[in-house]
């Protein structure tokens, strides 16, 4: 059983650093919330892994902040799984701990998909945050972000199910990044210097070696901006938004 847990920016290597040496009855899962993106198109972690080692992976997402958990404190999280019920079981019962509890569903692509959208969402919420724009307004980015989260993933692919989004790996990943995770408080800083510092530089001041969990490069950008239309526009200041970000990208 092999378990990944890296910053999306890092599977390519591990993966060809892999290739040749992995049985092929081997299960994976991977905890990434990320997402290669190509010219041809988005591709998922899991997907790739497949790909690249020949075997099934699955995945596992949920609202984890690591340090809360590493303080074993109770949260939840969600096994996304293709078509092996048994593995989903076994991957299950190797998480599950008393302030660990894990459920499995039969969507890979929901689930994961949460797990990477939810950190466009994040951003947006730590825009609201430095512009000091309130709470009602990020539950309402919160509320928008899910939905076109649901959209976005019923478009790439129609499998996804709707009661995924209502799991851990949906609507409580979105809220606990939406107030503790890395990319809103990059996202926070980034707003309160009026864009002048770039997110590289802020990444590499505040997260202690930690990679932000979006790509700021700006044909990533335009992806997001394509994507989201309806959450980047429901940031009132979005105009000057828009242009800081590009110009920083
Ligand atoms: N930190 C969290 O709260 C949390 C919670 C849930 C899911 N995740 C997801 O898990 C993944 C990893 O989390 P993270 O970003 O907090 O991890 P991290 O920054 O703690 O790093 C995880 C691992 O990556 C390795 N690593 C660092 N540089 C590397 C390189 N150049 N090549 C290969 N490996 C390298 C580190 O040695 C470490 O073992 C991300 O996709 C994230 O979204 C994180
Ligand atoms: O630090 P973030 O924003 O990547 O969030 C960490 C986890 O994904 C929260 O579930």
């Amino acid at each position: 059983m092999l378990v990944f847990v890296t910053p999306h920016q890092f599977i390519d290597n591990i993966c060809k650093s892999l290739v040749g040496k992995v049985r092929s009855d081997a299960e994976a899962i991977s905890l990434i919330k990320g997402m290669e993106v190509k010219i041809e198109g988005p591709c998922l972690i899991s997907t790739y892994i497949s790909e690249q080692l020949g075997i099934n992976c699955s995945v596992l997402m949920g609202a984890n902040l690591a340090s809360e958990i590493a303080e074993e404190k109770f949260s939840e999280a969600t096994v996304g799984y293709g078509n092996n019920r048994e593995i989903a079981e076994q991957w299950v019962q190797l998480f599950t701990t008393p302030y660990f509890m894990v459920t499995p569903v039969q969507d890979v692509e929901g689930v994961e998909l949460c797990g990477t959208l939810k950190n466009v969402v994040a951003i947006a919420a730590g825009f609201v945050d430095g512009l000091d724009m309130g709470n009602n307004t990020k539950a309402a980015i919160i509320r928008f972000g899910l939905r076109e989260m649901r959209e976005f993933c019923k478009l790439l692919f129609s499998s996804v199910k709707d009661d995924s989004f209502f799991e851990s790996c949906g609507v409580a990943d979105v809220i606990t990044t939406c107030f503790g995770g890395r990319n809103r408080k990059v996202a926070e800083a980034f707003a309160k210097n009026g864009g002048k510092r770039s997110f590289y530089e802020l990444e590499a001041e505040m997260l202690q070696g930690q990679k932000l969990q979006i790509n700021t490069f700006p044909s990533s950008f335009q992806l997001m901006v394509n994507v989201f239309p309806g959450l980047l526009m429901a940031i009132h200041t979005s105009s000057r938004l828009f242009q800081l970000i590009e110009r920083d990208s």
